[in-house]
C-alpha cells in the first residue's frame, strides 16, 4: 500500500487574513504524514501593482502577465507571501521549505500560446519533479510552493495556484496516495453562494454536471472545479474543498469531490 500524501492549497483570501492564515497554519502543521503546502496570493499582487500604478487585468480568472506584473508577482508570491508563510511554519515546528517552480526544476511548464487572449508571462505545466519533492518529503521537509513555474529557458512563469496544487498531486500519484485540499473562505461547494451555510457535500461527475447547468458554480469555483475533475481523473485519490477548518480531524462541513 502507498504512503498517504496531502496536498493543500490556500487561497489569497485566507492569508491576507492574519489570524485565519495563522490558524490554518496551525491546522495544516497538525496534520499527519507527509504534506504539500501550495497557496495563492492573486489580491495581494492586485493590491501591490494598484500601489505602484500598475493596473492589473485578469481574463477566464487568470492575470494578464505582462513583465512588470511578473515581476511584482515575482516579488509577492516568490518573496513576501512565501517566505511569510515558511518563517510561520517553522515556529509549528514544521520544517518547511519555500519553492517556487524553478527551485530544483520543481516544476516544467511552457509560456501559454496565443489564441484569442495573450496572456503574456503566463505558464501551463508540462511536467513535476515528483523524484525531489519526494526526496524532500522522505527528509521530513514540507515543501511550500508559490504560484510560480518556470520554462526552462530562465523564464518564470505565473500559474493559477489552484492548477499548481492539482498537477503536484496528479504528479505524485506515483509514488502516494494522494488528496487533494482546497482551502478558501467559505465552508466549501454552495447550492447559495449567498448562503454560506448551504454546503453541498458530495459533488461526482453527474451532479456536478448538474450544477453547471444550474449555474450554481461561477466564478473562481469554475476553474478550480475543473481542476478538481481534472485530478480525480488522473489519479488523484480524493479531492476536498472547505475551510481553514476542514483539516481539523473532527471536521464535518465541507465538500467531497468523486467521479
Ligand atoms: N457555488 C459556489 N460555492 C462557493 N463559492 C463559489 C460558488 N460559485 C462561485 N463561487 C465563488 O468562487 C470563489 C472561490 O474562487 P477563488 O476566489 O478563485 O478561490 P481562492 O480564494 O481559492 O483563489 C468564492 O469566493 C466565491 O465567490
Ligand atoms: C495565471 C494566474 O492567474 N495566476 C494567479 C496566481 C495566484 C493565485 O492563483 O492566487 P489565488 O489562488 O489566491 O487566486 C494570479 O496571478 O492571480
Amino acid at each position: 500500500m502507498k504512503e498517504i500524501l496531502s496536498i493543500v492549497k490556500i487561497g489569497g483570501n485566507v492569508i491576507e487574513n492574519a489570524d485565519e492564515l495563522d490558524q490554518f497554519l496551525l491546522n495544516f502543521s497538525q496534520l499527519e504524514g507527509p504534506k504539500i503546502l501550495v497557496h495563492g496570493g492573486g489580491k495581494l499582487a492586485t493590491k501591490l501593482a494598484s500601489r505602484l500604478g500598475i493596473e492589473s487585468q485578469l481574463a477566464n480568472g487568470r492575470r494578464i502577465t505582462d513583465a512588470k506584473s511578473l515581476e511584482i508577482i515575482t516579488m509577492v508570491y516568490g518573496g513576501l507571501s512565501n517566505k511569510n508563510i515558511v518563517a510561520k511554519l517553522q515556529a509549528l515546528d514544521t520544517n518547511a521549505l519555500g519553492l517556487s517552480g524553478a527551485d530544483g526544476n520543481a516544476i516544467q511548464a511552457h509560456k501559454r500560446p496565443v489564441k484569442n487572449i495573450d496572456f503574456g508571462f503566463v505558464g501551463d505545466i508540462d511536467g513535476i519533479n515528483s523524484k525531489l519533492l519526494d526526496t524532500l518529503l522522505q527528509a521530513g521537509i514540507t515543501p511550500v510552493f508559490c504560484a510560480i513555474s518556470h520554462d526552462g529557458k530562465g523564464q518564470l512563469l505565473n500559474t493559477n495556484a489552484d492548477t499548481i496544487a492539482s498537477e503536484i498531486a496528479i504528479g505524485m500519484s506515483s509514488i502516494y496516495d494522494t488528496t487533494l485540499y482546497y482551502c478558501f473562505e467559505k465552508k466549501g461547494v454552495l447550492m447559495d453562494v449567498e448562503d454560506g451555510e448551504s454546503v453541498i457535500q458530495y459533488i461526482n461527475t453527474k451532479t456536478y454536471s448538474d450544477l453547471l447547468e444550474k449555474e450554481v458554480i461561477a466564478d473562481g469555483m469554475l476553474p478550480k472545479m475543473e481542476n478538481c475533475f481534472h485530478a480525480l481523473q488522473n489519479n488523484v485519490g480524493k479531492v476536498c474543498i472547505g475551510d481553514i477548518s476542514m483539516l481539523q480531524p473532527n471536521a464535518k462541513l465541507f465538500t467531497t469531490l468523486t467521479l
